[in-house]
């Protein structure tokens, strides 16, 4: 066993917070193990460390630098740990429940309420076995292309994920976004249409991040359409890129993306309220974000952020996975297929849970 993956266990044994995290592409595994269990949060945006912050809370968790020890680990992709796809076994009530839900909020829509909400649910897995470093292997080799991590801390819980999203990328002034949505199963195949509700499920994220990130950059600079792999799933995705009108806009420019319609929806208070009210549990992180704080743990240096929205993501509780899926409805969602997306999306964890 690697240092990395030793310090895990011991960390684990010692009950003290840890994170170990892979970006996307990347060849190198961080671990940061925090040397006490005390729970601090994110207050002034300047502090340098790895931020875990919830859907619906501004106590953003920190894990601050000057209380880790870092580990970074090179590692070699290695195909033979991929595993096979899964058997679905369809659960009548969930299904039933989410596409009354699905059928209210659509509802709600053609009444004018809100444009689009984005609508999960949680569904609780057995686990014969569970093992951090096992685990996290699978997921290293299953989602080159995705940020994949594990996160631990006695009060909060050990959560783990493989999310195609970047929320925000900093670096000096410049920051990098995406606009992420709409969903089909990749089949293989070289030419993927998109449906015009996909387009405009898509489009209503681009022109929410652009409207209202303009008072506080300039430069903007949006890429086409396009689409992007994410794992068994297809979106469709936009690069948007713009400098920031000053440093103290970080705290500012979080606020404005967090939670952005690809997760919550549109008008964003609304169609919160709405999810708050109907989804009948509680998201926790899911859907929150996660990741680099004023701080690239690879290279040692200050000042790049690099965050990503926790989605494809489970908590793991008493030997039970805890996955949360969900997917965007508009006026013209099908009751049946969005629950089916959610299927579709709980496949990226449940992978790796074989
Ligand atoms: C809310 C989720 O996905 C979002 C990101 C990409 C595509 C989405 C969609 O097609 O609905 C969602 O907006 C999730 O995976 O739980």
């Amino acid at each position: 066993m690697t240092d990395l993956f030793l310090k895990v266990k011991t960390h684990q044994e010692q009950q003290l917070p840890f994170v170990l995290y892979s970006k996307p592409n990347a060849k190198e595994i961080v671990g940061l193990f925090q040397r006490n269990d005390h729970l601090y949060f994110v207050e002034s945006f300047e502090e340098n460390g790895f931020v875990f912050a919830p859907f619906d809370s501004e106590n953003y968790v920190l894990l601050p630098e000057n209380h880790l020890d870092v580990i970074v680990e090179h590692f070699e992709s290695n195909p033979t740990v991929t595993t096979p796809s899964v058997f679905y076994e369809m659960d009548e009530k969930a299904k039933h429940d989410f596409e009354q839900m699905v059928e209210k909020a659509v509802a709600d829509i053609h009444s004018g309420h809100f444009k689009k909400v984005v609508l999960s649910r949680e569904e609780i897995v057995n686990l014969d076995h569970f093992d951090v470093t096992d685990f996290f292997q699978k997921l290293l080799h299953n989602y080159p292309q995705a940020f994949k991590y594990c996160f631990f801390h006695p009060k909060v819980g050990l959560w783990m994920g493989a999310t195609p999203e970047q929320l925000l990328k900093v670096k000096d002034f410049e920051i990098h976004t995406v606009a992420l949505a709409g969903t089909k199963v990749n089949k293989g195949k070289e030419d993927v249409v998109w449906k015009q509700k996909e387009k405009d499920e898509q489009q209503l994220v681009t022109d929410f991040i652009l409207e209202n990130l303009k008072d506080h950059v300039s430069e903007q600079i949006v890429s086409s359409p396009y689409t992007a792999y994410a794992g068994n799933l297809l979106h469709i995705k936009t690069d948007i890129s713009a400098k920031m009108n000053d440093a103290n806009s970080l705290k500012q420019v979080l606020k404005i993306l967090h939670p952005t319609p690809a997760v919550c929806g549109y008008p964003k208070l609304l169609a919160k309220d709405f999810i708050l009210q109907n989804e009948g549990y509680d998201r926790e992180y899911y859907a929150g974000f996660l990741g680099e704080l004023n701080m690239n743990f690879a290279t040692g240096r200050s000042e790049n952020s690099d965050l990503f929205v926790n989605l494809r993501c489970m908590k793991i509780k008493d030997k039970k996975a805890h996955l949360f899926v969900g997917c965007g409805i508009t006026k013209d969602s099908d009751p049946e297929k969005e629950f089916l997306e959610t299927v579709n999306k709980s496949m990226t964890m449940k992978k790796i849970l074989n």
